[in-house]
Formats: structure tokens, C-alpha cells, sequence
């Protein structure tokens, strides 16, 4: 029942015509996130998109301070987002970043898992798998201008993209740290981790929790460059122009031919996951976890 409720509240919004979303921000002009005139801006308060028909490329820039977590509601305007712009053949590519400086976002928000109904597990869940397979087996190229610290569901969302620049910057390490929290990162995390770096180093990295600053980061193959702060979003440009040289149906069919059997191994199963997260998720000792991790978080101004 409550996997119906989630389903059917995620189809809604999917369904529910662009201009009608309560938050959206239909078709403000502003200043080319790339440079030049005829950026059109559209999305919601907390998924600003902005597009630039004209070289075919948007910008996703999530905004929901003060750590960009992925709450419900940014995860499903975040599928929104992307499929209205997958539905657009003017777009052939697509810039991940954040809008919370020092942030690119601190993963999913602890408190949609903590604390709450098994009926809203379930739809939590089941948004957290629908982003990540939208993402992973985009026909878009997509790529992360990560300007800001990106531990687990921020390093996940990076991870589903096409290629990763980082902002050379101490404080942005980038990882899954789910350990380190008392939980534990999905199968299908892991095999996004394993296809970026390798079986050796997302086992070490999963087991020790590890969040690595940028050399490290581009050391072990967890970003693939790293660059001066201000350039980022240039940088992701560059590479954004390489990938898009190439035609779109050979690229598209090499991407799904990559990822698509690891797609698939989660779409065959996806109530099963959400039954196993609702169980693991549940636990007196995993909700204490989370709990006493939320409240170090929350000391730590005080
Ligand atoms: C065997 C198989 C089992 C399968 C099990 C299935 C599933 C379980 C696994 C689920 C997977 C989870 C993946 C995740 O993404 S969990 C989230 C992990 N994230 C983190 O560890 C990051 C935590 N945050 C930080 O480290 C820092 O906040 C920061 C991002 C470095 C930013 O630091 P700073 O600028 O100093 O900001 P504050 O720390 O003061 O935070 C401000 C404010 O925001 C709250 N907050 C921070 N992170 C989160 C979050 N992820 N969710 C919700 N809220 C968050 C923080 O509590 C502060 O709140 P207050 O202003 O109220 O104090």
C-alpha cells in the first residue's frame, strides 16, 4: 500500500504539467549561466534550470540552503527538471552544480529517513531510486561542476553523471561516507562507485567511509579533474563541448551499453530494494544512529 502511495504521489508530480507546478518559475530571462544572450531560466525555487537553446546546454543549479540535503521535494523536482529537458530535443547536454556556496550538497536528508512513517520511507525510497536511474541512463550528456563539499547522496548524484569536474578546494572532499553515519551504502551506490574506480578502491573507500579532497579525489578516478575554484563552471563547459562533438546516437547507445545492465539490476528488483531499505531503515539501532548523527550536526554550532 504505501509503495502505491509513493508511486502514485512521484507519477503525479511527473505527470502534473510543467507550468503548473506550484513552485515553478516559468520562463525568466537572466544572464547566460555560459555567457551570451537568450538564456531562459525555468524549474523551482529549489532546482533552478537554466538553458541556453542556443548551444543546447542547461545548467541544474540545486538551491536548498543552508546544505542542499535532497529532501523529497528536491528529489522529485530534480526528475522534473530533467525530464523536461530530456523531452526537449533543443538540449543535448546538461551541467549539474549548486547554487549553496561551499555545498555541491550534503546527500540525502537525514530527516526524511529518521524518525518517520513507513509509508513515507517508502516514498522517500523509491524518489531516491527514480533520480538515480534518470540520471545514470540519461541521454543527455551530463556532467558535475561539484563547487562544494559532496559526501554521499551529493557524491552519488555526481557519480550517475558522464564526467566530473571538482573545484580545487580542502573543505570539498568527496565520497561515500555512509559508515562513518552507522549506515550502509546500497548495492547499487556500490556498483556506481566500482564502475568510476575500480573494485579495489570502492571497497576501501565503502568500507572506511572515505571522503577524499581533490587530489586524492582525482588520484583514485572519483572526479576527473580538478580545477581552480573560479573555473568550474568553465571547465565543465570545455568538456561539456568535447562530449557534445560527438554524434548523439553512437554516444547514447555506448552510455547505455555501459550502464545499463547495472541499471537494470535495480529496476528488476526496485521493491525488493524498498522493502530491504523500510526493514534496514527501521531499526531501533539505525534510527539511533542517524539520531545521534543528526544531533552532532546540530551541536556542532552550539
Ligand atoms: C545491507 C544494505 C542495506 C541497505 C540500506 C539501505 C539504505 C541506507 C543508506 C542510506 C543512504 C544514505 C546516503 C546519504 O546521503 S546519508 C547523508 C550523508 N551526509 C553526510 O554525512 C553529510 C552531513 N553533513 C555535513 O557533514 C555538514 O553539514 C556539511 C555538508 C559538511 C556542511 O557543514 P556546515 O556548512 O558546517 O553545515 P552544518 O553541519 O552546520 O549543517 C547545517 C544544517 O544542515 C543540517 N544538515 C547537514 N547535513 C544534513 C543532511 N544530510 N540531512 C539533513 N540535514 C542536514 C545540519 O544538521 C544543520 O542543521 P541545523 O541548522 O538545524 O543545526
Amino acid at each position: 500500500m504505501a509503495l502505491m502511495v509513493g508511486a502514485r504521489v512521484l507519477a503525479r508530480n511527473l505527470l502534473r504539467p510543467w507550468s503548473r507546478l506550484p513552485d515553478a518559475v516559468p520562463g525568466r530571462t537572466g544572464p547566460a549561466a555560459g555567457g551570451g544572450d537568450g538564456v531562459r531560466c525555468f524549474g523551482s525555487p529549489r532546482v533552478l534550470v537554466e538553458t541556453d537553446p542556443a548551444k543546447g546546454v542547461a545548467v541544474i543549479k540545486l538551491k536548498n540552503p543552508p546544505v542542499n540535503s535532497l529532501s523529497l521535494e528536491v528529489l522529485t523536482e530534480f526528475v522534473i527538471s530533467l525530464e523536461k529537458l530530456e523531452n526537449d530535443k533543443t538540449f543535448r547536454g546538461v551541467i549539474v552544480t549548486s547554487d549553496c556556496p561551499g555545498i555541491f550538497s550534503a546527500g540525502l536528508d537525514l530527516t526524511e529517513m529518521c524518525g518517520k512513517s513507513q509509508a513515507h520511507y517508502a516514498e522517500y525510497w523509491r524518489a531516491v531510486q527514480e533520480l538515480w536511474l534518470r540520471l545514470y541512463l540519461s541521454n543527455l550528456v551530463v556532467i558535475a561542476a561539484i563547487n562544494g563539499v559532496s559526501p554521499a547522496g551529493g557524491c552519488l548524484i555526481s557519480l550517475t553523471c558522464d564526467y566530473r569536474v571538482l573545484a580545487d578546494n580542502p573543505k570539498y572532499s568527496i565520497g561515500l561516507n555512509e559508515t562513518l553515519l552507522g549506515i550502509v551504502a546500497p548495492s547499487w551506490f556500490k556498483d556506481t562507485l566500482v564502475n568510476t574506480v575500480g573494485h579495489r578502491t570502492a571497497e576501501r573507500a565503502l568500507q572506511l567511509g572515505l571522503l577524499f579532497p581533490p587530489a586524492e579525489a582525482l588520484r583514485v578516478g572519483i572526479v576527473d579533474q580538478v580545477v581552480p575554484e573560479d573555473q568550474v563552471h568553465s571547465a565543465a563547459l570545455s568538456v561539456m563541448a568535447r562530449w557534445l562533438a560527438i554524434p548523439d546516437h553512437a554516444r547514447q547507445l555506448t552510455k547505455n551499453l555501459m550502464r545499463k545492465p547495472t541499471a537494470d539490476r535495480l529496476v528488476k528488483q526496485r521493491d525488493a530494494d524498498i522493502q530491504y531499505f523500510l526493514q534496514f531503515i527501521s531499526r531501533d539501532s539505525i534510527q539511533k544512529s542517524l539520531r545521534v548523527y543528526l544531533d552532532k550536526l546540530r551541536q556542532k554550532k552550539g
